[in-house]
């Protein structure tokens, strides 16, 4: 007999709820995200987006609420092995190389199935910066290697956080290329942004946060 059960969304966040010295930043947030779907979480400056992501990677502890991935509630190490997180801050360090900061985060976080370190400074377009100092780098060109680093991580949830900023219309271009590619291999992504201006062409739910009014809204659209 075939299971009929619907599938398990990918990540779902039940009564989120986070709170900054006794002043709400969002929630209580209901929201979940399917394997193949992308969640825009919109806001203004300060409304909550980075505060979210960071709570649903395990950064910032929730006050109250719930998050299960694939049905199991998010561990530390769960998190891990599920979550790849694009900040503001990438993990990255400044006196290694390109190649030398990808080898150092695949060590950490895992390596996806048959990609290839050197080859993913060509996807990103820093092919030829191999051996450059991350310190030399141009504030766009260390967001291509976070993105270099976000593509070769197995994860299968990707939570980005503004990831267009600092980055040209090719970049931009590269971001949309690489989620749309996420989404098509069963994959899904968070991605914050401040307008409806850029989002990846891909199915998207909604969730607009208000800046702890309390007017959050989940799954606007879908
Ligand atoms: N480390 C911190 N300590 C205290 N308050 C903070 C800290 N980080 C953020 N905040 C506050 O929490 C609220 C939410 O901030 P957050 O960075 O999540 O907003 P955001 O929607 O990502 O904003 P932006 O679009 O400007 O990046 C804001 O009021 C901000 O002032």
């Amino acid at each position: 007999m075939p299971d009929s059960a619907p599938p398990l969304p990918l990540l779902a966040a039940q009564g989120l709820t986070f709170s900054r010295n006794d002043r709400p930043v969002f929630g209580p947030l209901d929201f979940s995200v399917d394997a193949g779907e992308a969640l825009l979480v919109r806001g203004g400056n300060g409304a909550g987006k980075t505060t979210l992501l960071r709570v649903l990677a395990g950064l910032l502890r929730a006050d109250a609420g719930s998050v299960e991935i694939d049905g199991r509630p998010a561990r530390t190490a769960l998190r891990a092995q599920a979550m790849a997180y694009l900040g503001h801050l990438p993990g990255l360090k400044a006196d290694l190389t390109a190649l030398e900061n990808l080898r150092f985060l695949v060590g950490l976080h895992g390596l996806r199935r048959g990609q290839l370190v050197e080859q993913a400074l060509g996807i990103v377009g820093l092919a030829g910066y191999e051996d450059a100092a991350l310190r030399e780098l141009s504030a766009g060109q260390k967001k291509r290697l976070s993105l270099a680093r976000l593509w070769l991580s197995p994860a299968a949830l990707w939570l980005l956080d503004e990831p267009y900023a600092n980055l040209d219309l090719d970049g931009i271009e590269l971001v949309n290329r690489m989620v749309q590619a996420q989404l098509r291999s069963g994959g899904a992504a968070l991605v914050t942004t401040h307008g409806a201006y850029a989002a990846p062409p891909v199915r998207t739910r909604e969730l607009v946060l208000a800046g702890g009014n309390g007017d959050d809204l989940a799954e606007a659209t879908a």
